[in-house]
């Protein structure tokens, strides 16, 4: 008895495109059809490019009496006669069911899978010709091994069919040279295929999905592209899984390896066709087989940067383990055609053009186009240098170069001064705006803007280039050590060792916050942070990720990183934020911040310099890795802030205090560059009962916000943004001395001072400066009892001349306040300094002073700091904290009169859920085409 499809229909395939390839996968996939009819229909159409063709005499169907050898006749009916493709695989006979269709149009009708296998060149014109004449549910493989480029910039070519046809599109690439497979002699194929979720049963394979190029408005590049709403595929047919995908095309002479990484598969079938090329160039001077495999070598290292360069979701294993990858090089430059025909070239002293017309008949090479379409893209992105071999070969087609200068290119290039340029500890010249924490006594610097100069014989020469830090570094402070004369940096790659579950790269940020996590935890937190566009062009520059996985953890013993999606509560992925933590809670705390175009893929569409600020507070519990936004109505008004500084002081109230200090504010309605021109009054700082995160503000159940404002004596610091700040309490416990260094003011004024604002009084002493080296950007830490500076830029520019810490880091006794070069582990019991025991009073550092000289501005923090009958100041009592937000601006207008002015606010409870006047996409935050699984 027959057994019934549980289907009602069957797949009707094409292959659009009848060469050396298409004709032997048509061969392969008209005998996978036969061997499942419940699938696929029987007749596989096959679009043949019509040409006149003559029955060569070596052809087994030659027969010198016969009419259709006596002159040249349609290939397509030669085909369809004859089941053998004489032109173009000779010899092989193809199977009956294949249907050789001269009309583009008519082979592809209601064809549900199109197999897209024709010489790249070609492919742009046909999918215009098919544009809309396919069924809106098909769905396509691509064999094609090439890149598309235009004036827009470079696409895949799974992409740009998916693209121009609407339909979803995957690669088929292997180590396949076609005649081989066509003579079932044993091959392996990667196939990546991830498959819309309406087309499968099962879930989506791990690892990346479909790879996109990475690209950015502001990059000349091809600007991703939606996919459109992908039309699903009609229940009635079988869904199109990996494992019916696999069926079509798996064969027991053809093993085909199901993969979901199109970027990697679509890439190393491109690019090897160069390498080919360069390994046929050596060949042809008789240099062996040690010369191929060194061109291979640098060849495979080529494709992977380029694929992590200038793609999202590739992956290295893809190049390194796949057929596509490595198993295509080998066997490309060991008997491809444009190995070949680049030896031959060499050999006869032709042209390869020349060599292509003379020995392909009609067959064409991929990898001289490639060559060419590679290099215009890099050049457009100032890149060539970074890819010698792929420039190299450019250089020979161009006779610029000759073949016997690979060597030298490839191995100049490798080791040029450029490439040792951006080191990022030995050619460091400035870095800010980075991120850092300090665990198990290492200081980790993430990310960040930095200046690179060259070093020679030690000394630091010429001009310096812009760039980021894309590592994470590591310093040692578990030594001592002299920054002058020894001192341990490791930089560690970041994209050498991606989220082991989503294959991502952990993103390249300035301005977002790491946190150490709680202490029994061997993860760090990485958190917000923005896409810097300062150097596009600067190697290893990533476009915005998705703000979907606003978080990600560094594991300090595996060295993986991680990602987690907490976009319920943190919808956007702020920077410049004030940031703080309590460790032995597992809080970590990102307070107002800011979204600009480099915030997320959803972000782009701000536009340059358009800054918007956020309110809210989000406390991310690190022990469960979730995040809650508290609202912080009561801290900033509708004029949140960024660029301020913020410290945790434990032992105040049942679980600690903030204390947030300085910034810039603006509206949250303001929708423009500035970021800069309103400084919050340092008069005030403003306290934060921890407690209110946990629903009992001040041991009692209270619905306050938990928010205080408190007016500050002594030696106010003038107002100002990007300087940093840390806690430390005397082992009495009777005062707490936060420490403030430098950081810039209004009208670019720049300060190199440091300030201590001791609590519970509220007074601050100037106990440093000024200075020499006004400075910004900066982070710092505090280690026993020293202030660990890390990084900033000099008023004076970004180099040269250089940061003169010359690893980066500056040190501070706390106690003493003398800047220095030395650090030791070994420092505690810390002393308040002497200027600030003038101001506070007391003996042997036993604040004298325990309330500020005009009381506490709000008897919730007088009881916060153990007085039951609060001894404030009746004229502040209860102020309104948004009232007061403001003080201190650029053109000397306080913010009071802006609050009485400005109307129109947008209130949001759920911070960054609405944005005025901006039409971000928030549905893309979600967008399963960015979505890692
Ligand atoms: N041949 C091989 O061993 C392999 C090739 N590939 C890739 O498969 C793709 C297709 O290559 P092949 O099938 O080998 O092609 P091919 O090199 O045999 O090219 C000839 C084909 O191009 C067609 N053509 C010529 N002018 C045309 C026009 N104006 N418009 C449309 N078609 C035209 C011809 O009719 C013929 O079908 C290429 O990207 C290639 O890199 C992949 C694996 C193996
Ligand atoms: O892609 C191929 C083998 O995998 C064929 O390469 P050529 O186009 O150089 O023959």
């Amino acid at each position: 008895m027959a057994t019934l499809s549980p289907h009602g229909k069957k797949h009707k395939v094409t292959i659009v495109g009848s060469g050396n390839w298409g004709t032997t996968i048509a061969k392969v996939v008209a005998e996978n059809v036969k061997d499942n009819p419940d699938l696929f229909e029987e007749k596989v159409q096959m679009w043949v490019f019509e040409e006149e063709v003559t029955i060569p005499k070596e052809s087994k169907h030659y027969d010198a009496g016969s009419e259709l050898c006596k002159k040249p006749q349609k290939i397509t009916q030669l085909i369809n006669n004859l089941h053998e493709n004489v032109k173009y695989l000779p010899g092989i006979p193809i199977p009956s069911n294949i249907i050789a269709n001269p009309s583009l149009e008519d082979s592809v009708k209601d064809s549900t899978i199109l197999v897209f296998n024709l010489p790249h060149q070609f492919i742009g014109k046909t999918c215009e010709q098919i544009k809309g004449k396919i069924v809106p549910y098909a769905r396509g493989i691509s064999c094609i091994k090439g890149v598309d480029v235009s004036e827009n910039g470079i696409e895949l070519f799974s992409e740009s069919i998916g693209h121009k046809l609407g339909i979803y599109c995957g690669a088929l690439s292997g180590a396949n040279i076609a005649t081989e497979v066509a003579k079932e002699k044993f091959s392996e194929t990667t196939i990546a295929y991830d498959p819309p979720h309406m087309d499968s049963k099962h879930p989506t394979p791990q690892h990346t999905p479909a790879g996109s190029p990475k690209l950015g408005p502001t990059d000349g590049h091809k600007q991703k592209k939606k996919q459109g709403q992908l039309t699903s595929l009609p229940s009635d047919f079988p869904p199109l899984s990996h494992d019916n995908v696999k069926k079509l095309f798996h064969r027991p002479y053809f093993h085909v390896r199901m993969v979901d990484d199109v970027v990697g598969v679509s890439l190393g079938g491109a690019l090897k066709n160069i390498v080919a090329l360069a390994a046929g160039f050596v060949d042809g001077l008789g240099w062996g087989d040690n010369a191929k495999a060194a061109v291979m070598r640098v060849g495979i290292l080529e494709e992977v940067k380029f694929g992590k360069m200038f793609f999202e979701g590739c992956r290295t294993e893809t190049f390194t383990e796949e057929s596509c990858g490595v198993a295509d090089m080998i066997t490309s430059c060991s008997g491809g055609r444009n190995f070949r025909c680049a030896k031959m070239s060499v050999e006869k002293k032709m042209s390869i053009n020349e060599v292509e017309e003379k020995e392909l008949n009609g067959q064409k090479l991929q990898g001289t186009s490639t060559a060419y379409e590679v290099n215009a893209f890099l050049k457009s992105k100032g890149l060539e240098a970074d890819f010698p071999l792929f420039t190299t070969v450019y250089n020979i087609l161009e006779g610029k170069l000759k073949p016997e200068d690979i060597p030298d290119q490839i191995e100049s290039k490798n080791s040029s001064p450029a490439v040792q340029q951006l080191d990022p500890i030995k050619n460091m010249c400035m870095r800010l705006y980075h991120q850092t924490v300090i665990k198990n006594n290492i200081l980790y610097i993430d990310g960040g803007l930095e200046t690179f100069i060259n070093v020679v014989n030690g000394s630091q020469q010429g001009n310096v280039t812009n760039g980021y830090n894309e590592y994470l570094i590591a310093i040692d402070m578990g030594q001592p050590w002299d920054w002058y004369t020894n001192i341990s940096e490791i930089a560690y790659n970041k994209s050498s060792n991606p989220n082991p579950n989503t294959d991502t790269d952990p993103p390249q940020i300035i301005n977002g916050a790491l946190y150490q996590g709680p202490v029994d935890d061997t993860r760090l937190y990485l958190y917000g942070g923005t896409t810097s566009y300062w150097n596009t062009s600067f190697a290893g520059w990533q476009v915005p990720t998705s703000q979907q996985y606003v978080l990600w953890s560094y594991d300090t013993n595996s060295t993986k990183w991680d990602q987690y999606d907490i976009s319920a509560a943190s919808v956007w992925r702020p920077s410049n934020g004030f940031r703080a933590e309590a460790p032995e809670q597992g809080l970590a705390f990102y307070l107002n911040g800011e979204i600009d175009s480099g915030s997320s893929q959803t972000t782009q569409v701000l536009g340059n310099y358009i800054k918007i600020f956020l309110e809210g507070m989000i406390v991310l519990n690190a022990t469960a890795q979730t995040a809650t936004n508290i609202s912080t109505k009561d801290f900033s008004g509708d004029f949140p802030r960024t660029r301020g500084g913020m410290v945790y002081i434990p032992g105040i109230g049942e679980h600690g205090i903030l204390v947030a200090i300085g910034g810039t504010y603006k509206a949250v309605s303001e929708l423009d560059a500035n970021d800069g021109a309103n400084f919050v009054s340092m008069s005030d700082v403003f306290v934060f009962d921890i407690g209110a995160y946990y629903g009992s503000v001040n041991g009692s159940n209270s619905t306050a916000s938990g928010w205080y404002a408190q007016n500050v004596t002594g030696d106010i610091p003038q107002p100002r943004a990007e300087f940093c700040v840390i806690a430390i309490s005397p082992p009495d416990g009777s005062s707490h001395s936060i420490y403030l260094s430098a950081g810039q003011g209004p009208s670019n004024t720049f300060y190199d001072d440091v300030y201590v604002l001791s609590l519970p009084s509220f007074t601050w002493t100037q106990v440093y400066g000024p200075g020499q080296s006004p400075h910004y950007g900066h982070t710092c830490h505090v280690v026993g009892t020293q202030l660990i500076s890390v990084g900033g830029a000099l008023a004076t520019g970004w180099g040269p001349p250089c940061d003169w810490h010359i690893k980066g880091v500056g040190v501070l006794d706390l106690s003493k306040i003398i800047w220095g070069s030395k650090y030791s582990p070994d420092l505690t019991n810390y002393t308040v300094p002497d200027k600030v025991l003038a101001t506070i009073g007391g003996v042997n550092g036993t604040a004298a002073m325990t309330q500020p000289l005009g009381g506490f501005g709000d008897p919730g923090l007088a009881r916060l700091f153990g007085f039951d009958e609060s001894p404030t100041n009746e004229k502040s009592s209860k102020r309104n904290v948004g009232a007061i937000a403001g003080g201190s601006t650029a053109g000397g207008v306080i913010a009071v009169i802006l609050i009485g002015t400005v109307i129109y606010l947008v209130r949001s409870s759920k911070r960054g859920a609405e944005i005025p006047n901006v039409n971000i996409p928030t549905d893309d935050i979600h967008d399963s085409n960015e979505r890692s699984q």
